[in-house]
Formats: C-alpha cells, sequence, structure tokens
C-alpha cells in the first residue's frame, strides 16, 4: 500500500519535472525568437511632398539617437545657410513687383544692386554685403514681402537667418544645430540614416518629395516595417513649387492615396506626422480658412476645427483591415517636441513587428501599457 503511494508520488514528481522542463524550453525557445526579432532592422520609410519635413526629421534623429552632425556637415551647410539668406532675400526684392510693393526711397537703388549679386559665389569677408541686406530688411516694403512669402516660395525660416545675419555672416561662422534644423536643402536621391534604439537597428530612409525625384521611390519599397508619410498641415493655403497651379495639400492627399493604394504597402502600417503645426495654428489664428484648400470645409475658422477635418481626410484613406494609421502633429523644428513624438513611432513598429505582442505572453502585466492597437489618433503636439 505504501509502496503504490510511493509510486504514485514519483510518477507525479516526475511528471512535474516534465513539466517544467517543457515550460523552460518554451520560455527560451521564446526568447531565442525574441532575440532573433532584435537583429531584424526597423525599416522606416518617410514620404511626403516637397517641403513637408522629411529631412528634418531625420536631423532630429540624428541630434537625439546618434552624435549630432560633424564639422564636415556643419561646413557643408555654412555655404548653404549664406548662400540661402541671398537668395531668398533676392527673391523677396524681385516679388515685391510681383505684390505691388515699393522700396523707401533711400533703398532704390540699393536693392537693385544687390539684384546683381551672384549668390553662389557671394562672400561676406567685407562687411558691405551683410550691411546692404540688413537695410533692405529693414525696409517696410520687404517685411511686406515676407508677409506673403508663400506666394513668392520662400522659406517661413528665412527671417531666422535675417535677424541673426551678423553671427551667421561671420568668417568662422559654424552653424549650431537650430540653424542647420531651420536650412532648407531639397534632397535629391535617397539618404540613409543607422542608427539604434535600445539595441534594436533601426534604418530611416530619407527621399525626396518633390516631383522629380518621387519616381526613385520604388526601389526603396522592399522590406519597409512602417511608413512615415509627412503632411505639412500649415499648407492648405500654399501651391507647389513645382507648379503653381496645384495647392499644396491637395498634392499631398493624391500622394497620400496613391501610397496607400500602392500593393507594396497593402499591409504596411502607417504614422502621418501632420507636421509644421507651430505655423499651421498661426495660420488659423490670423482667419485663414481649409476653404483655400477644400471646397467641402464648412466649418468654424477654429485649430481644433481645422485639425479635425485635415486628419481624417487623410486618414478616410489608409485605414483598412490589415493596416493601422496612426497620427501625430509636430513641429519638426523643435527637438523636445520630437524626442516625444519619435517613441510612440517606435512602439507602432515594434506592435508591428510583434515583438511587444509575444512578450506581452510572457509578462502580461508589464507590457500592457504599451499594447493599444487602436491608438489610431494621437495628440502629440499639444
Ligand atoms: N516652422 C516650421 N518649419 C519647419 C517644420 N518642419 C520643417 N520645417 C522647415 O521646413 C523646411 C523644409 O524642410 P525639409 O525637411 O527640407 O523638407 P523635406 O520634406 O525634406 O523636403 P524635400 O527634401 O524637398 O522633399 C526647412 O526649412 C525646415 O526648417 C516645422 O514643424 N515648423
Ligand atoms: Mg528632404
Amino acid at each position: 500500500m505504501g509502496n503504490r503511494k510511493n509510486k504514485k508520488k514519483k510518477k507525479q514528481k516526475e511528471l512535474e519535472r516534465l513539466k517544467s522542463i517543457e515550460r523552460n524550453r518554451r520560455i527560451e525557445e521564446s526568447i531565442q525568437k525574441e532575440s532573433e526579432k532584435y537583429e531584424q532592422e526597423v525599416k522606416l520609410l518617410i514620404l511626403g511632398t516637397g517641403e513637408s519635413g522629411k529631412s528634418t526629421f531625420v536631423k532630429q534623429i540624428q541630434i537625439v539617437y546618434k552624435s549630432g552632425f560633424d564639422l564636415a556637415f556643419k561646413n557643408l551647410f555654412k555655404t548653404a545657410i549664406q548662400m540661402n539668406l541671398v537668395l531668398h532675400t533676392k527673391i523677396l526684392v524681385m516679388g515685391m513687383e510681383k505684390l505691388d510693393l515699393e522700396f523707401e526711397t533711400e533703398n532704390e537703388s540699393l536693392a537693385k544692386d544687390f539684384l546683381e549679386v551672384e549668390e553662389t559665389i557671394c562672400k561676406f569677408g567685407s562687411d558691405e554685403l551683410k550691411e546692404t541686406i540688413k537695410t533692405l530688411w529693414q525696409d517696410p516694403g520687404l517685411k511686406k514681402a515676407f508677409e506673403n512669402r508663400s506666394i513668392l516660395q520662400v522659406p517661413d525660416t528665412h527671417s531666422y537667418y535675417l535677424d541673426n545675419i551678423d553671427r551667421i555672416t561671420k568668417r568662422k561662422y559654424v552653424p549650431t544645430d537650430q540653424d542647420i534644423l531651420y536650412c532648407r536643402i531639397p534632397t535629391t536621391g535617397v539618404k540613409v540614416v543607422d542608427f539604434y534604439v535600445n539595441d534594436v537597428p533601426w534604418k530611416i530612409v530619407d527621399v525626396g518629395g518633390q516631383r522629380s525625384e518621387r519616381r526613385k521611390w520604388i526601389h526603396q519599397f522592399d522590406d519597409v516595417t512602417m511608413i512615415l508619410y509627412v503632411v505639412a498641415m500649415s499648407e492648405y493655403d500654399q501651391d507647389l513649387y513645382e507648379d503653381e497651379t496645384v495647392n499644396r495639400m491637395r498634392e499631398s492627399l493624391e500622394l497620400f492615396k496613391s501610397t496607400s493604394k500602392n500593393e507594396y504597402f497593402e499591409k504596411t502600417d502607417c504614422s502621418i506626422l501632420f507636421n509644421k503645426y507651430d505655423i499651421f495654428q498661426e495660420k488659423i489664428l490670423k482667419g485663414i480658412s481649409l476653404k483655400k484648400c477644400f471646397d467641402d470645409f464648412d466649418g468654424e475658422v477654429d485649430v481644433e476645427v481645422s485639425k479635425d477635418f485635415i486628419t481624417k481626410k487623410f486618414s478616410s484613406f489608409a485605414e483598412n483591415e490589415h493596416r493601422k494609421v496612426y497620427n501625430y502633429f509636430s513641429c519638426g523644428i523643435d527637438t523636445e517636441n520630437i524626442k516625444s513624438v519619435f517613441p510612440h513611432i517606435q512602439d507602432n513598429a515594434a506592435i508591428h513587428l510583434g515583438i511587444l505582442f509575444e512578450l506581452f505572453f510572457l509578462d502580461s502585466l508589464f507590457f500592457v501599457p504599451y499594447i493599444n492597437p487602436i491608438m489610431v489618433f494621437q495628440n502629440s503636439y499639444i
């Protein structure tokens, strides 16, 4: 009798031992799978029309997750910043005629001579050129032209350089991170940035968004983990640089529609970055209605109402049963803002790869806050 009891106990112990071995094997297998996944790179493809802020986002990643900009890169931007300073001021001067604006009499001949300056070989060695630009920038006519910069295709950030002209024209000038973030250089071709976040390798692919650049996009469509589509939400009252008969936001919407329909991306999750929120807010507060872009908009000229309208327009094209769409609002030139937005994009990519879901089964409590498959509407800027 006692013998049989002992045998039963032994059997039960053996069964528990086997169960424990099996459990450990399953956990090890799962951990192994996880580490294999971490070896798998996250490829984030950034798409969007020209000047929406794609490269600015990548520069922020360079600042936050890499070692920032090296001296060679800064020197490249020194040249671009000084050239842009002259070029964009010349566009404003020329635009005054188009806008029927005039210089004050004493500045007229100065402006005429300034138009002769060749921006590609301009030198700030002597103070003459700098002083000319400073005088012209004080002229009410040029200020008025800058207010109409959208029509003239002059970047919003140009006033920043005019206000900092003494510093940026010094012979030994080295651009700061902010100077580089504000600088507009249209991307040609493809730029790739590799970096690690929590031991996970990331590859961010930045492409040129102007029409002539878009035919190069297809070469980057393989193995994309997630698309980051950048919309400049402030551009609802602006026309394309490439074609002044087309509204910029309408172009962005059409491009988003066709990207969403692309067979490569049928099952690829997408984060939409509604960028340039700072300028968008300014424009709405000035009373510029979305009606400029959307005939079917009949809401109030109000930030929340306009924001909702735009986000719904975009999201409605992209959602399907295989794909999730996440919305974010951003100010691309604000490093702190991008620092707060990127972790959400990071989580979305992890969910897409199934990393957090599988860990969830190992430790449900710890990971619950991250798992939110219907995180469709996130407001990260305000
Ligand atoms: N005010 C403001 N300016 C921004 C913001 N994001 C980007 N910019 C500026 O917008 C301009 C264009 O940004 P880019 O990053 O070059 O645009 P892009 O999408 O890479 O343009 P392409 O390379 O032509 O496709 C730059 O001068 C940036 O400093 C933002 O949120 N607010
Ligand atoms: Mg770019």
